[in-house]
């Protein structure tokens, strides 16, 4: 049975990474997806933006939408401060999979834990079976039809508090014009476009950065 991609890109981690050491595979991811095969990493451009975010947020609490292999993962778990945790959901088992391998290779498995399950069924547990009590960061990632309902049960679970921040990829390519529409139209959000460029190519795509005003 021939390897699916993300086992390909497993495997060029596994070799060409250093273990523990989360740069280096985040460096091998997009060394492999740039010059080998295209894959929705969330990629070095607008992971340069991610970055900033988590960085002036300092998040104690952060959750991701759509783990994938768990490039961003491990992007945003390095930035944690001691003590601090991301929680990232993954309703596909062979990336689950993936994924679970690639944050443990770089070493900040301590620091994520791994949500296998529609992300629709995990918000809702988040309060009493996750210990959260309300979320300082959330990256959306996931099939984009599905950041506005997710975005309205993160407010119905009371999961966001004054000051949460949600940064939304792909707002132009593959685009979630339904999201903007409700994001940027909503007063309880107060909305920053950040203008970047797809993954691995010269297509022009976008974040959306939204502060929950409470
Ligand atoms: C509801 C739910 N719960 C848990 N996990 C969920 C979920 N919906 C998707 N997921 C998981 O997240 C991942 C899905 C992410 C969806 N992302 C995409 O579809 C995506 C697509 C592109 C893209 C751009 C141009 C092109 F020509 C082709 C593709 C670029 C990106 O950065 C993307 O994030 C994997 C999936 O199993
Ligand atoms: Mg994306």
């Amino acid at each position: 049975m021939n390897q699916s991609k993300e086992q390909r890109i497993l495997n060029y981690v596994l070799q060409n990474a250093v273990r523990g050491d989360p740069c280096s595979v985040i460096d091998a991811i997009d060394t492999y997806c740039s010059q080998k095969e295209w894959a929705m990493n969330v990629g070095n451009e607008k992971g340069l933006i991610l970055d900033k975010t988590v960085e002036e947020i300092n998040p104690s609490v952060a959750l991701e939408l759509g783990t994938y292999c768990g490039y961003s993962a491990v992007r945003i778990a390095r930035l944690l401060k001691a003590g601090a945790r991301l929680l990232t959901v993954e309703f596909n088992p062979e990336f689950a999979a993936i994924a679970k391998q690639m944050i443990e290779f770089a070493g900040v498995q301590d620091k994520v834990t791994l949500i296998e399950g529609p992300s629709e069924e995990i918000i809702p547990q988040l309060k009493k079976k996750y210990e959260v009590d309300t979320l300082d960061f959330v990256f959306v990632d996931h099939w984009k039809d599905r950041y506005t309902p997710d975005t309205i049960l993160l407010q119905e679970c009371s999961l966001l508090r004054k000051g949460s921040v949600l940064l939304a990829d792909n707002i132009i390519v593959p685009g979630a014009p339904e999201f903007v529409n409700y994001i940027r139209n909503n007063p309880r959000f107060q909305c920053t476009n950040y203008p970047s460029h797809l993954e691995y190519m010269k297509v022009q795509d976008a974040m959306e950065k939204a502060v929950f005003l409470g």
